[in-house]
C-alpha cells in the first residue's frame, strides 16, 4: 500500500498532471472508455445491483458523460487564475487566485450507484491537476473489477491508479497520508475516515446518508406527488442516498397517499413486481435482514413481501408510523415509505429540526410561499421542491450534505473547487516604499487613525477634506501639465524623502502616507 501510494505521489511531483492540455486528454480518454466500453460497464453494475441496463444507462451513464462534457467545456476557464479586488495598500500590485491541485487524493466510493459515486469525484480530481487513489466499494465487486481493468488501460497509469479491497485494505489505505480524501457510505464510516485523516492533517470531503424527509402539502396535486416520490423511494430498491425516507403529512391525507403510491407502483412495476426489469435486489444478505428488521411491530398498509433467496424486498409502505421506533431512527435504505403523519406545516418544520440534518428535503405544494417556508426554517444538504433526487442532476448545484449527512459538496465546478487549492498571490513591486511606512514600526495614534481611513473607510470629514484637497491638486497639476507641456515628471507628489509643510495640521508619517497614495508610479 506504502508503496503503491508512493508510486502515485512521485507520479504527482513530476508535474504531468498539471498542464491543462494533459487533464482534458485525460477527461477525453476517460470519455472514450465509457464509450468504448460501455457494455462491459453496464454488464458489470448491472450484475451487481440486479438492474437493467437501460436503467444503470440513465442513473449513471448519463451523468458521469454529462459531467466529463461539463468538464471538457469549462475547464480552460476554471484554470485561469482570477484578479482580485484590491485594497489602497495594494492598489498597485499584481493580485489574483491561482487554482492549484492538492496533490494525491484518495476517493473511496460507495457500491449503490458504484459508478458514478466513484468516477464523478475521478472526475473533479483530475480536472483539478490531481493524482488519485480509486478505492471503488467491495461490495459492487463487479464494478470494482471492471474499474481496475478498464482505467489502467485509457488514463496514465501511475497518476491514476485502482486500489481493491475490503475493510482491511482501506483501514490500511487510511494509514498513509493523503492531500484530500473523499468519501462516500455511510456516516459510522465516514467518522473513521475523518478520524484516520485527522492524523495527517488531511481534509476531507464526507458525502454520508440520513433520513430524508418528504412533507406533502394538503394543497397539491397528489397523483403527481405520489407518482414522483413512488420514483424516486423505489429507484434502486430505495438504494439511494437521497431518497425519500419517509413521509410527513396530515393523517387525512395518509390512505390517498397509500392507494395512489400502490397504484403509481403497479403502474411502473406491474403486477408482478418481481418479474419487472426495473425493479432492482438488495445489495447482500446483511442490509436484506437489516431492512426487515425495520419491519417489525410496523402498520403494512401495502407490501411487505420478501424473498431472502433473491434479496428481494417489495415497495412496502408503512402508515400512522410512531417516529420513536426503529424505522425512524435510521436511515432505511431500502424500499419501505413510513408514513407519520403531522398537524400541519409547523409540526413538520419543528420534526425535521429536531432531528440530524438531512441530505435531502423534499416538500410538495401549490404553496410557493409554504415551500419557501419550509427551505428557510430547515436545513438539509439540498432541497427540492414538488420533486424528488432531480437536484442531483444538476452540475451547476454543489452536492453534499450537512452535519451529519457530511461535510463538502462536489459536482461541475464544486468538484474542479473541493479539489483545488484557491492560492492567493500577491505579487509585489520592490519600488514604492514611501506607501509601507504606515505599517512600519514605530507605530502612532496617526498612522492607526490614516490606516482607519484607507481600510475600514471610516471616513471623518476632515480627512475626506484633505483625500478632496489632494485629489484636486492632482488634477490641478495634471491641467498645468497639459497646458505647459512640462516634459517628462511632474511631481504632484510631496516628496516622500523630503515632505513639504502642507497640510500643516498633519503629523509627517500622515503625510508620507498622503504622498504615497496619491503618487504616481
Ligand atoms: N452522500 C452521498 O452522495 C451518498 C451517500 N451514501 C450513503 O452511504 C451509505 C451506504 O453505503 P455503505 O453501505 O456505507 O457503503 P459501503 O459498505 O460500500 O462503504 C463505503 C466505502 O467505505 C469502505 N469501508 C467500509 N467499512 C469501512 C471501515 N470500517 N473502515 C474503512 N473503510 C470502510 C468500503 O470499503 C467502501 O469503499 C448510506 O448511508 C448512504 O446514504 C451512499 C451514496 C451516496
Ligand atoms: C433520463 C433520466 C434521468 C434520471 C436521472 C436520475 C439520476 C439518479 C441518480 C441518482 C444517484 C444518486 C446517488 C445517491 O444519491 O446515492
Amino acid at each position: 500500500m506504502e508503496l503503491e501510494v508512493r508510486r502515485v505521489r512521485q507520479a504527482f511531483l513530476s508535474g504531468r498532471s498539471r498542464p491543462l492540455r494533459f487533464r482534458l486528454q485525460q477527461l477525453e480518454a476517460l470519455r472514450r472508455m465509457v464509450q468504448e466500453r460501455e457494455k462491459d460497464i453496464l454488464t458489470a453494475i448491472a450484475a451487481d445491483l440486479c438492474k437493467s441496463e437501460f436503467n444503470v444507462y440513465s442513473q449513471e451513464v448519463i451523468t458521469v458523460l454529462g459531467e466529463i462534457d461539463f468538464m471538457l467545456e469549462n475547464l480552460p476557464e476554471w484554470v485561469t487564475a482570477k484578479p482580485v479586488k484590491k485594497n489602497v495598500l495594494t492598489m498597485l500590485d499584481e493580485a489574483y487566485i491561482q487554482p492549484q491541485p492538492l496533490g494525491v487524493v484518495l476517493i473511496i466510493g460507495a457500491w449503490n450507484y458504484p459508478f458514478v459515486l466513484t468516477i464523478q469525484p475521478l472526475i473533479g480530481a483530475i480536472a483539478a491537476g490531481n493524482a488519485v487513489i480509486i478505492k471503488p466499494s467491495e461490495l459492487s465487486e463487479n464494478t470494482a473489477k471492471i474499474l481496475a481493468k478498464l482505467l489502467p488501460q485509457y488514463l496514465d497509469q501511475d497518476l491514476y491508479i485502482v486500489i481493491n479491497g475490503g475493510v482491511e485494505e482501506t483501514t490500511e489505505l487510511l494509514k498513509q497520508r493523503f492531500d484530500h480524501i473523499f468519501y462516500t457510505g455511510n456516516t459510522a464510516v465516514g467518522k473513521i475516515v475523518m478520524e484516520a485523516a485527522a492524523k495527517h492533517l488531511t481534509p476531507v470531503t464526507l458525502e454520508l446518508g440520513g433520513k430524508s424527509p418528504c412533507y406533502i402539502d394538503k394543497d397539491c396535486d397528489l397523483d403527481i406527488v405520489c407518482r414522483r416520490i413512488t420514483w424516486g423511494k423505489y429507484m434502486n430498491c430505495g438504494q439511494t442516498c437521497i431518497a425519500p425516507d419517509y413521509i410527513l403529512c396530515e393523517a387525512s391525507l395518509q390512505n390517498q397517499i397509500v392507494w395512489k403510491i400502490k397504484e403509481t407502483v403497479k403502474e411502473f412495476y406491474g403486477e408482478n413486481i418481481k418479474e419487472s426489469p426495473d425493479y432492482e435486489r438488495i445489495i447482500n444478505l446483511r442490509h436484506f435482514k437489516r431492512i426487515l428488521s425495520l419491519l417489525e411491530g410496523q402498520k403494512i398498509a401495502f407490501g411487505g413481501e420478501t424473498d431472502e433467496a433473491t434479496r428481494y424486498i417489495a415497495p412496502t409502505v408503512l402508515t400512522d408510523v410512531d417516529p420513536k421506533t426503529k424505522v425512524m431512527q435510521e436511515e432505511i435504505f431500502g424500499p419501505i415509505l413510513p408514513i407519520v403523519p403531522v398537524k400541519n406545516v409547523d409540526e413538520a418544520i419543528n420534526f425535521i429540526n429536531e432531528r440530524e440534518k438531512p441530505l435531502a428535503l423534499y416538500v410538495f405544494s401549490h404553496n410557493h410561499k409554504l415551500i419557501k417556508r419550509m427551505i428557510d426554517e430547515t436545513s438539509s444538504g439540498g432541497v427540492t421542491g414538488n420533486d424528488v433526487i432531480m437536484h442531483f442532476t444538476l452540475n451547476s448545484f454543489p452536492f453534499g450534505g450537512v452535519g451529519s449527512s457530511g461535510m463538502g459538496a462536489y459536482h461541475g465546478k464544486h468538484s474542479f473547487d473541493t479539489f483545488s487549492h484557491q492560492r492567493p498571490c500577491l505579487l509585489k513591486s520592490l519600488k514604492r516604499e514611501g506607501a509601507n511606512k504606515l505599517r512600519y514600526p514605530p507605530n502612532s495614534q496617526s498612522k492607526v487613525d490614516w490606516g482607519k481611513f484607507f481600510l475600514l473607510k471610516r471616513f471623518n470629514k476632515e480627512k475626506l477634506g484633505l483625500l478632496l484637497l489632494t485629489f484636486l491638486g492632482i488634477v490641478a497639476a495634471v491641467l498645468v501639465k497639459e497646458v505647459s507641456s512640462v516634459s517628462a515628471w511632474l511631481p504632484i507628489v510631496w516628496d516622500v524623502r523630503s515632505p513639504c509643510a502642507w497640510p500643516p495640521h498633519l503629523g509627517s508619517e500622515a503625510r508620507l502616507c498622503l504622498a504615497a497614495t496619491t503618487s504616481r508610479k
